[in-house]
């Protein structure tokens, strides 16, 4: 679709034109309540609106909609936030698995391993949203240690760049000690990505 202006009749054709061509549709930007963001408005024209907000961090105006095809099944809209971390964590977390589950990946089957791993460094935690904390796994004695990739703002790339898993970190108030075990999704990231050992992942069964 390329990028689009903040401009109701042009997002209005270009989603037209796209979801005449595709079964899913992925925009980044717009979703939230600036006098600018359209998507949700233009959607709720043209289809069904599941949900429009997440409480989750980040990926809070995430938007999942459908809107009927030519055929039985609806087609599949995202709309994901702007900010490049929350796209890409919100990419990994809800339009990737359901990419894999409509090319035949099994339900049961997840999409990333889900490890224990411990916090190599203290995390504060959020009172109201619990977070994906971008993180970077290791190998530490038959155990995985996973240490902050910093700044979490979801504006800085570099938080994202170093990152192979994401940390499941609960909302609450306070600080997680280092050494805290905590949830990890591991994500495939090329070189970066954290190889099993030779036992398997702890907690996934071996492939
Ligand atoms: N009143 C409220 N304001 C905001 C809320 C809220 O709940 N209530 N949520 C905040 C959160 S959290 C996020 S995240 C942002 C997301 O806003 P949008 O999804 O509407 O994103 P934009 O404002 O359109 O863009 C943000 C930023 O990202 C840049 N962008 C967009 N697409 C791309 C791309 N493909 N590549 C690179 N950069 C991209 C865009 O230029 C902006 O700089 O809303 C908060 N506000
Ligand atoms: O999705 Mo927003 O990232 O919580 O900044």
């Amino acid at each position: 679709m390329g990028y689009v202006s903040d401009d109701p009749s042009k997002l209005r054709a270009t989603l037209a034109s796209a979801f005449q061509q595709a079964d899913v549709v992925i925009t980044s930007g717009g979703v939230s309540r600036g006098s600018k963001d359209y998507i949700k408005e233009l959607l709720s024209e043209i289809g069904e609106i599941h949900f429009g907000e997440m409480c989750m961090k980040p990926g809070k105006p995430s938007t999942f909609a459908t809107v009927a095809g030519p055929e039985a099944q609806s087609k599949l809209f995202f709309g994901l936030p702007g900010n490049p971390v929350s796209c890409f964590v919100t990419f990994k977390l809800l339009a990737a698995p359901a990419l894999e589950r409509l090319r035949g990946l099994p339900q049961a089957d997840p999409i990333y391993p889900r490890v224990d791993a411990e916090l190599a460094g203290s995390v504060e935690m959020d009172p109201v949203r619990p977070e994906y904390h971008r993180a970077r796994a290791r190998w530490e004695s038959g155990r995985i240690v996973a240490e902050s990739t910093g700044f979490q703002r979801s504006s800085r790339i570099a938080s994202i760049a170093e990152a192979n898993c994401l940390l499941e970190i609960p909302k609450n108030k306070g600080t997680l000690p280092k050494g805290t075990v905590v949830k990890a999704l591991l994500l495939p990231h090329g070189s970066r990505s954290l190889a099993p050992s030779p036992e398997g992942f702890p907690g996934v069964p071996r492939p």
